[in-house]
């Protein structure tokens, strides 16, 4: 993130340090960023998810475009700002599309982020994702079962497929020597959420458990993700804690006056697309561990 446009970028730790302050802030102007650029975020995700992933964008000022189409991709991807990559209704013919997308969004020097729905479903989809993952993603953002899965490299007999049947603190050093092996930040979803380069855990402790109940909040939030990524890229460790934090947030303002599920997914988005620098500030809960 530009501290001011005469130099170089602000040394987020040793800021956080003097000032408590530092990280909701630090949210706050990712997100001010996001609505300001309007980034162009290319999503192939699954068809459970699209509606909640593109209006998730639309709210939070981003620009969404669900373009997987293989024959599109070498023109279209340049164009985009950051890619988001979701395995969650994969099938064999998908996979090229996807793997295409990556390699270009590294050439053009554009990040890329990596949701690795129920990795640990099935072979098939555990080494597409892996295959995906050797592609170099600038995040990965998964829940406990699914970092677990890539980290452990082999299927789960008592996987749930897309639901997690771990805590994200169960996957905390999975994560980071993850982390360390695959040069990509990762980000553990759940209670509270963990987002480590393999050095650095940054914990994030907003959010709702009922966001369980709303299938494809996962999915929408690692939309977000790449976002947030896109217009701040050389600080992907800051600005998926900003994300899921400004995410988890809206879902808090939802859920006051949300019924249940259903009422809860358009109420956040209507409370990403009208939130205020003052609640941000005062409701942002990032630390590090
Ligand atoms: N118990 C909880 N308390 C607060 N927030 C939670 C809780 N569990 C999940 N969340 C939040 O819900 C969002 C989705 O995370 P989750 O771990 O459920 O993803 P997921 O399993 O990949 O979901 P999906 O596959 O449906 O997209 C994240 O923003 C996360 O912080
Ligand atoms: C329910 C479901 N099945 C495949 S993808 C998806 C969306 C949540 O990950
Ligand atoms: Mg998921």
């Amino acid at each position: 993130m530009e501290e001011d446009k005469s130099s170089n970028t602000i040394e987020p730790q040793k800021e956080a340090q003097r000032n408590p302050l530092h990280w909701p802030k630090q949210a706050w102007t990712h997100f001010e960023l996001v609505r300001q650029k309007s980034p162009l975020i290319q999503c192939i995700t699954n068809f459970v998810s699209m509606d909640f992933m593109a209006n998730t964008l639309l709210s939070a000022g981003a620009s969404p475009a669900m373009i997987h189409s293989v024959e599109e991709i070498p023109e279209f991807t340049p164009k985009a700002l950051g890619v988001c990559i979701n395995a969650g209704t994969l099938t064999p013919d998908w996979l090229p599309g996807m793997k295409l997308a990556a390699q270009v969004a590294n050439q053009s020097k554009k990040p890329w982020v990596l949701d690795p729905v129920a990795a640990g479903g099935s072979n098939f989809r555990l080494k597409a994702c892996l295959e995906l993952l050797a592609l170099k993603p600038s995040v990965v953002r998964g829940n406990g079962s699914e970092i677990l899965a890539l980290f452990k490299g082999c299927v789960d007999s008592n996987s749930k497929g897309v639901d997690s049947v771990h805590g994200s603190s169960d996957a905390v050093e999975a994560a980071k020597s993850l982390a360390q092996q695959s040069g990509s930040v990762i980000a553990i979803s759940g209670a509270v959420d963990y987002i480590t380069d393999g050095d650095r855990v940054v914990c994030v402790h907003n959010g709702v458990p009922m966001l369980q109940k709303i299938t494809a909040s996962g999915c929408s939030v690692t939309a977000l993700i790449a976002a947030f990524v896109a217009v701040d890229p050389s600080h992907a460790v800051e600005a998926t804690a900003s994300a899921l934090a400004i995410f988890g947030v809206a879902s808090e303002i939802g859920m006051d006056m949300a019924r249940g599920p259903a009422s809860l997914r358009t109420l956040l988005i209507d409370s990403l697309y009208g939130l205020d620098e003052a609640t941000a500030l005062g409701r942002v809960r990032i630390n590090r561990l």
